[in-house]
């Protein structure tokens, strides 16, 4: 198991916002949470990141306690937070040259960042941005730009990330299009991943599993292993099997 959340709860003021969340996620899975506008999802990732401490309860990486310790899992926001006046080759090789790896010893400065753009533009193809490296955000699609921040999110950890929201900003034809790249992508590189959405159909055509966050406070209502989805399966999406498991999610979401 890559990431256990053990009993996590969280209040603000006299509001408890979580109350006992409990989840799991395996090496490779994709894994979503999906749940209401304002229910606590943004809450959970941050106390999953290790950049908000929960009231109980505690979050292991690979067995090790990282309750509260930023730094070790990738955490992509929702908004791509690209900085306008760095190419996107710089911008996604930000987190190559700020985090420094270990038996990396003392090196110049340049060089930490001629070997993290090395780095990085190995990926450029792969990520479908070949030829975008001297471009700056601004001259990306929408598409473009959540794949430069995927990547970037990747580069920093690859072993496990959280993408909150993270075709939220699409339209649905790009969005499609993002799904099914994504779900090809992720058979190579396997990142163990865990996402928001509050969209039904995305939480099933790229989950492993879907964890419903409901209630106030928010507990986990229920969890869909979801058996079915394959990159390019279009048909998928309107299979009995599919419609199936919106149903029983909109038991619980209206
Ligand atoms: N720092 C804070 N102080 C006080 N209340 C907070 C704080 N952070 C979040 N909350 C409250 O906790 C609840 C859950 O917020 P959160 O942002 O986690 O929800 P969410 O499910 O991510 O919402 P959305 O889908 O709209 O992003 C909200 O009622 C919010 O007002």
């Amino acid at each position: 198991m890559r990431l256990v959340v053990e009993n996590v709860s969280k209040s603000f003021g006299d509001k408890k916002v979580l109350e006992s969340v409990s989840l799991t996620l395996e090496e490779g899975e994709i894994v979503c949470i999906l749940g209401a506008s304002g229910v606590g999802k943004s809450t959970l990732f941050h106390i999953i990141s290790g950049l908000l401490m929960p009231d109980e309860g505690r979050v292991l990486l690979d067995g090790e306690d990282v309750t509260g310790k930023p730094g070790k899992i990738s955490y992509m926001l929702q908004k791509d937070m690209m900085l306008p006046y760095k190419t996107v080759l710089d911008n996604v090789a930000l987190p190559l040259i700020i985090k420094k790896t270990s038996g990396e010893g003392k090196i110049w400065p340049w060089r930490r960042i001629r070997t993290a753009r090395e780095k990085a533009a190995a990926y450029f193809e792969e990520f479908g941005l070949s030829g975008y490296e001297k471009k700056y955000p601004a001259q990306l699609s929408g598409g473009m730009r959540q794949r430069a921040a995927l990547l970037r999110t990747y580069l920093f950890s690859q072993e496990v990330a959280l993408l909150d929201e993270p075709f939220s900003a699409l339209d649905t034809i790009t969005k499609g299009k993002m799904h099914q790249w994504y779900l090809s992508i992720m058979e190579e590189i396997h990142m163990s991943t865990l996402f928001i959405t509050h969209d039904m159909d995305e939480a099933i055509i790229l989950s492993d599993r879907i964890y419903i966050l409901g209630g106030t406070p928010a507990v986990i209502q229920d969890e869909i292993t979801v058996s079915g989805k394959k990159p390019g399966a279009e048909e998928f999406k309107i299979s009995p099997e599919f419609l199936e498991y919106k149903k029983r999610i909109l038991e619980y979401i209206q």
